[in-house]
């Protein structure tokens, strides 16, 4: 339902046929920050459907330029190529950089790494959380494509149970495990041992 107390603008709805698959492409704005986030949709939903879902958080490092120290931008490339093998589905791409950090902070805590901290000691060191993120526009944007339903491609389950307390039904987590290599496997076993991502092919 498109509420009139909706923070968010929502954008024209173009086709934008890519390397892994033909999909939809909807632009969603923030109305006070500006803050822009991106929708990449394929095929159409009713309001009871459960929607395949990825939300997504920037990672100009891994999504951009292919970093080898997360797993960002596989973890986007293989949502896309699942949505496009499923035919329906939906990811949501939030600029929330570095965990909610920015850029400039996440690069800060990539030199800290390179002096020894972990994720987590390195967020903490900088003054913030380990994990900054909400999730609010996520969900005013899946309110706005009417999705109430979804079956979520995440490890994450903090993602899992803030959706959940807006109101968003996770029918299903689906994992979306990547393969680690030597410079992101120190990072992965932080976030399985030490941030409760289910990265093991036995968790659930
Ligand atoms: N602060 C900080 N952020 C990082 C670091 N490495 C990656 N990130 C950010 O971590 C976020 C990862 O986002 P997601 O892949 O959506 O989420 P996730 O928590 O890994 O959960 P999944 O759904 O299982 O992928 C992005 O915003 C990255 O920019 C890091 O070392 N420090
Ligand atoms: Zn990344």
């Amino acid at each position: 339902m498109m509420v009139n107390n909706s923070t968010i603008i929502q954008g024209e709805r173009v086709k934008l046929p890519t390397k892994y698959g033909h999909f939809e492409l909807i632009p969603f704005q923030e109305k006070i920050s500006g803050v822009e986030h991106i929708v990449l949709i394929k095929g159409d939903f009713e309001p009871k459907d459960t929607v395949l879902t990825r939300i997504h958080s920037a990672c100009a490092t891994g999504d951009l330029f292919g970093s080898l120290k997360c797993d960002c931008g596989e973890q986007l490339v293989e949502s896309m190529k699942l949505i496009e093998k499923e035919g329906k589905g939906v990811i949501i791409y939030l600029q929330q950089e570095g965990r909610g950090i920015g850029l400039m902070n996440k690069i800060k805590a990539y030199k800290l790494q390179e002096q020894g901290m972990d994720t987590i000691e390195a967020n903490v060191h900088l003054g913030f959380a380990p994990d900054e993120r909400e999730y609010q526009v996520g969900v005013e944007i899946l309110n706005a494509l009417e999705i109430q339903n979804i079956q979520l491609l995440t490890n994450n389950p903090d993602k899992i149970n803030k959706l959940e307390q807006s109101g968003i039904k996770v029918v299903q987590r689906v994992p979306i495990i990547i393969k680690s290599n030597q410079f992101n496997k120190d990072y992965l076993s932080t976030k399985e041992n030490l941030m409760g991502h289910q990265l093991s092919d036995n968790d659930t």
